[in-house]
């Protein structure tokens, strides 16, 4: 921690406003006590921590020499975004990150009034605050739109869709890359390499220098063919032109931790006539805490831990493997004898698994980067052309690559394999990446086959029924963390498709599982049992297609039938209640009650509390049977939503 003199700048600044009361000499010390507040927050409420060191003195800048909120500030991504809500009124409210009803760990509009857009997912920025500007030009009201993208996020399609449309916005639009040369993992791709080449090929502009060249593009109106022939040449070495060929005013690259040359700069881009400008601003992930700066991914995200030793406290070591690495460990040994296997991320190396998988086949391993719909159309290529393709998306991830899924895999019937992770609720990133409908916009599609494991021995089983299923399009779906605990299968079996299973066998209520809630719909059994009502749990394994024969058995042989599906409706249980209507079970009296999420819930750091309040825990389970039993029709979803 850096020795701080008596007076903390940061006591005196709550918003903005008060920050622009500062003189400029003033602001390195204000960056200094903002970063030790954003490592002393995230040690006791953890969360993102390696982005938003990386931003605190572009973020100090943005908010000195910007008029947020009128103008509108769009984070990319948003997980770095803890320096500007202790910037914008939130200090005091900081230490709530990522927890129950506390503060969102990414943007969200309800929040603040400076926090223009919600974020979370990547690469929305640039469109959003083009929307900005744009809607300011057109009502001549004042106020800029300003993208916060980093160069992870910038290797995304959205990103150049929206710039491809920027000129319209003028010098109403800035966009500000962040390159820390990192994304979750190190970057991927021609992108990254250009930028390397940018930030490699000249030492950071001295101020001098860049505020000449600022000065002869942003307010020269016209170039000559030779000063534009010499700025092609440059561009090149100094990773302009790609973006000025979008129509850009490329500015950069600079030093994104010196404050001496970004307030200046900031100050012209602010004040120009030109636009729209494309600020390239170089940080490093992690800057200004050491444990962050060494470690390999710059702490991007981070349990608790001590600030003076950077130790975090991920529990007692051991336990369950996490499903993520059952699966990439299953995949890479079934690749040893089928080199048709390969697998695809997009720039989630390490939370799908794929790092398993490109340890063993490096050669078969594809880290696309943050574009998820590249990876399903480029599966889908791989499989048109004999492969067995693996595309491991996290469930609300692939929600961006939906229309590749349809077309490109659904419809043409392409043997993709779907490893489809974070599936359900995911505990503190909260809302925007519950896996809560893949189910729902997978069950629905054509020739697709659904399934979901109850543990890890059952993932294991379903990778391998992934890998022999070559006749069409297979997901399997799987929730962040770690398994029951149950014993690995020596030899992954090949499951029969659409076929269920009874793991329990009683009576009078029957307890219909998907997913790895069967745990709890077994220990609901218990209770109901008890209480005299003998009940059978099944767990159907297949969302799609569904073991109707089974389910008919279940559904005309016990008083009450409970689905249960950790998704929101629209999914498992939504089909056997169409198959009952159909037929005319419903018409009969039978009793089935369909317990899934509730459309949308808050962020929440305590899973157990998350199931608990959507009712898809024993007691969840238990109560819904009992209602059923006395007739009440529970809506269970709204019953357990708490938005
Ligand atoms: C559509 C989408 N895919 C994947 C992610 C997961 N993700 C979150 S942050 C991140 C890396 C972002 O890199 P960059 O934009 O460079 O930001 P940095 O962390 O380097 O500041 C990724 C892949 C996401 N949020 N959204
Ligand atoms: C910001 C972002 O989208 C990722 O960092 C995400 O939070 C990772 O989620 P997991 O921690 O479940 O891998
Ligand atoms: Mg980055």
């Amino acid at each position: 921690m850096t020795h701080r003199p008596d007076t903390p700048l940061l006591d005196t600044v709550d918003v903005p406003a008060d920050l622009r009361k500062l003189k400029p000499g003033q602001l390195r010390q204000f960056a200094d006590e903002l970063r030790d507040e954003v490592i002393s927050a995230v040690s006791v409420t953890g969360g993102h921590l390696g982005a938003g060191l990386g931003v605190v003195e572009l973020t100090t800048a943005i908010h000195y020499v910007f008029n947020t909120p009128e103008d509108r500030l769009v984070w990319d991504v948003g997980h770095q975004c803890y320096p500007h809500k202790i910037l914008t009124g939130r200090r005091d409210r900081i230490r709530t990150l990522r927890q129950g009803g506390g503060l969102s760990g990414f943007t969200k509009r309800s929040e603040s009034e400076y926090d223009a857009f919600g974020a979370a997912h990547s690469s929305t920025s640039i469109s959003a605050a083009l929307g900005f500007a744009v809607a300011n030009k057109l009502t001549d009201r004042p106020g800029k739109g300003i993208a916060v993208i980093g160069d992870g996020a910038m290797s995304a399609g959205m990103a150049y869709e929206a710039m491809n449309n920027a000129e319209q916005a003028g010098n109403r639009l800035v966009v500000i890359l962040n390159d820390n040369d990192m994304s979750i993992a190190p970057p991927v791709g021609g992108l990254s390499a250009y930028l390397a080449r940018a930030v490699s090929s000249s030492e950071y502009l001295g101020l001098r220098s860049l505020a000449k060249r600022l000065a002869s593009k942003i307010h020269r109106r016209v170039y000559n063919a030779a000063e534009k022939a010499e700025e092609f040449a440059r561009g090149m070495a100094t990773g302009g032109t790609l973006f000025e060929e979008l129509g850009f005013y490329y500015v950069g690259p600079i030093d994104g931790h010196n404050l001496d040359h970004l307030i200046p700069v900031l100050e012209n881009v602010r004040d120009s006539d030109q636009g729209p400008i494309l600020v390239h601003v170089v940080t490093k992930k992690g800057k200004g805490y050491a444990p962050a700066e060494a470690s390999a991914d710059k702490y991007h995200g981070v349990a608790k831990f001590d600030v003076v030793t950077g130790k975090q406290d991920k529990g007692k070591g051991g336990g369950p493997p996490a499903y993520q690495n059952v699966f990439g460990e299953t995949l890479a040994k079934l690749a040893d004898s089928d080199d048709r296997i390969c697998a695809i991320t997009a720039a989630m190396p390490s939370g799908t698994g794929v790092d398993k998988f490109n340890q063993a086949h490096p050669d078969r391993a594809f880290d696309v980067g943050i574009a998820e719909q590249h990876a399903v159309t480029f599966a889908a290529g791989l499989a048109a052309q004999g492969m067995r393709p693996f595309c491991a998306i996290y469930s609300t991830f692939l929600q961006r690559a939906y229309d590749q899924v349809v077309h490109d895999v659904a419809i043409q019937n392409l043997p993709v394999r779907f490893a489809i992770d974070r599936a359900g609720l995911v505990g503190a990133d909260g809302a925007t990446h519950a896996g809560s409908f893949d189910l729902a916009y997978l069950c629905t599609l054509p020739n697709f086959v659904v399934m979901a494991p109850s543990d890890e021995a059952e993932l294991v089983h379903m990778t391998k029924t992934c890998v022999e299923h070559d006749s069409g399009p297979i997901a399997v779906r799987y929730p962040r963390g770690n398994g029951t605990g149950v014993a690995l299968p020596e030899v992954p079996e090949v499951l029969e498709i659409g076929k269920g299973r009874i793991v329990r066998q009683g009576k009078k209520v029957a307890i219909l599982s998907l997913g790895t809630r069967l745990a709890e719909a077994l220990k609901a059994a218990d209770t109901l049992d008890a209480k005299g009502l003998s009940t059978t749990v099944a767990d159907l394994r297949f969302a799609k297609p569904l073991d109707e024969a089974l389910i008919r058995k279940l559904l005309t042989s016990h008083e009450v039938c409970v689905t249960v599906e950790e998704a929101a409706v629209g999914g498992f249980g939504a089909h056997v209640l169409t198959m009952a209507s159909d037929a005319g079970l419903i018409d009969a009296g039978l009793k089935l009650r369909t317990m899934r999420l509730p459309d949308i819930f808050q962020d929440q750091d305590n899973p157990d509390k998350q199931y608990a309040d959507a009712g898809l825990d024993a007691a969840g389970i238990v109560d819904t049977v009992l209602k059923a039993l006395r007739h009440n029709s529970t809506a269970v979803g709204e019953a357990g939503a708490i938005a």
